[in-house]
């Protein structure tokens, strides 16, 4: 499927340190050391109720790490999917009387005008779930072939599964205890319960038609994939057996990116399938968390449509850090505008304080973890000093409107 429309990253002198993220797998904050095509696989939405303030965290996060690459040297090869076959889509399209497939094509093309209008950088492959049935298909033939995958011996549905000791590392990428696994797993599509499996953790690789489902054509008989095979086949397929950059929210940390990191190295052999397992905090509504199941939601559209400044919700939730759980909030509302107004008046001057120490200071907060805080702080120094002491570089406001832009996506 289209990907969304790009948006130029304006050119800025020099370079940063190393850009280092914290591994979900290590534990660590490590440097990320991307060839000349740095390679990012980030998870999409699985298609409704688009685009909430969760998604747009999560994903202005990954943009950043793709401005910052990019500001490093690197070509991005990223890569993004779209779950647009699944239960929740499945019971929400019965919920409201919808097509299923309408429903996901409408929450897809909002979505990808809400990326456009907050000015995150379009996955070079955006790609749907559906219309990757196939080669998902022939990753779990091999799966199967190889003896790492195994159908339950149930007569009316022999659905397919991974063996979870196939690799002999399950559980790397979250270092997650066992109950967590399960209660994990229970939580989040997963049937630890099921009779037959060898493991309750084997994840489904391929759901044999039921009726009234949708299902299609595959040499494993006619069904359809499982939730975390997509992935790994997507991902696979595009960017190789080994990425740099494995992304989603602290949801997917388990089962999710567990899962896909088995089926991918249980097909490959080689280990990790990400060098990096990076993960976002989740962004509340007023202390609870912004959950489709909780439907206290905000939607980017709905602020848009009340003239809310992209620039503002970009620069509001990158006010708290991408790892921490935070809520949007009225305050953290207001404080974006007001940071917006107070960067533009700056900007907007004749002459200011000179912005190459501003510059060297965004690289080096962002390339620290994405230390956003620190940057945003930096930001308003230089614009205090701006705003109040005056300055005499007459290249340093546009100096800072181009680092604010190629870094941080805010353009003013
Ligand atoms: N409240 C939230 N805060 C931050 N990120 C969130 C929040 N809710 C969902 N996300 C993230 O937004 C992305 C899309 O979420 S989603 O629509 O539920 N879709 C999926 O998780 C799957 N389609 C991934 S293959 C995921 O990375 C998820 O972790
Ligand atoms: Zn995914």
């Amino acid at each position: 499927m289209d990907t969304w429309a790009p948006t130029d990253v304006p050119a800025l002198e020099g370079s940063g340190p190393p850009l280092r993220l914290h591994d979900t797998a290590t534990g660590r904050v490590r440097p990320t050391a991307p060839g000349p095509v740095a390679t990012m696989y980030v998870c999409g939405i699985t298609p409704y109720d688009a685009t909430h303030l969760g998604h747009a965290a999560t994903y202005l996060t990954f943009d950043l790490v793709n401005r910052l690459w990019r500001d490093l040297g690197h070509e991005v090869h990223y890569v993004q999917n779209v779950t647009d076959i699944d239960e929740p889509l499945l019971e929400r399209a019965e919920r409201d009387q919808d097509d299923w497939v309408v429903l996901g094509l409408r929450e897809t093309a909002l979505f990808r005008e809400d990326m456009e209008a907050l000015r995150v950088l379009p996955p070079r492959q955006f790609v749907g779930a559906v219309e990757s049935i196939p080669e998902i298909a022939e990753l779990v033939e091999k799966l199967v072939a190889s003896g790492a995958a195994y159908r339950l011996d149930d007569p009316e549905y022999p659905d397919v599964y991974h063996d979870v000791e196939a690799t002999g590392r399950f559980g790397y990428e979250s270092n997650y205890d066992l109950d967590t696994m399960l209660r994990f797993s229970a939580e989040r599509g997963g049937d630890p319960d099921r009779p037959g499996k060898r493991n309750p953790l084997d994840p489904l690789l391929w759901r044999m038609a039921r009726p009234g489902e949708p299902s299609w054509d595959s040499g494993l008989g006619r069904g359809r994939p499982g939730w975390h095979v997509e992935c790994a086949a997507i991902g696979l397929n595009r960017l190789g057996p080994q990425i740099d950059l494995n992304g989603g929210g602290s949801d997917l940390i388990f089962p999710h990116h567990e899962c896909g990191a088995l089926h991918a190295e249980s097909l490959t052999g080689e280990h990790p399938f990400a060098r990096h397992y990076v993960h976002t905090g989740m962004i509340g509504l007023d202390g609870e968390k912004m959950s489709k199941s909780k439907g206290n939601l905000v939607f980017v559209s709905k602020l848009r449509n009340s003239e809310v400044d992209p620039n503002v919700i970009r620069v509001a939730l990158l006010d708290g850090h991408y790892r921490v759980d935070r809520s949007w909030t009225d305050d953290v509302h207001a404080r974006g505008e007001q940071r917006v107004a107070r960067w533009r008046e700056a900007v907007e001057l004749e002459a200011g304080p000179d912005a190459s120490e501003l510059v060297t200071k965004l690289r080096t907060h962002l390339a620290d973890d994405l230390d956003t805080p620190g940057a945003l702080a930096a930001v308003d120094a230089w614009a205090e000093e701006a705003l109040t002491r005056r300055g005499t570089d007459t290249g340093a406001p546009q100096l800072a409107r181009t680092a604010l832009d190629a870094l941080l996506g805010v353009r003013l």
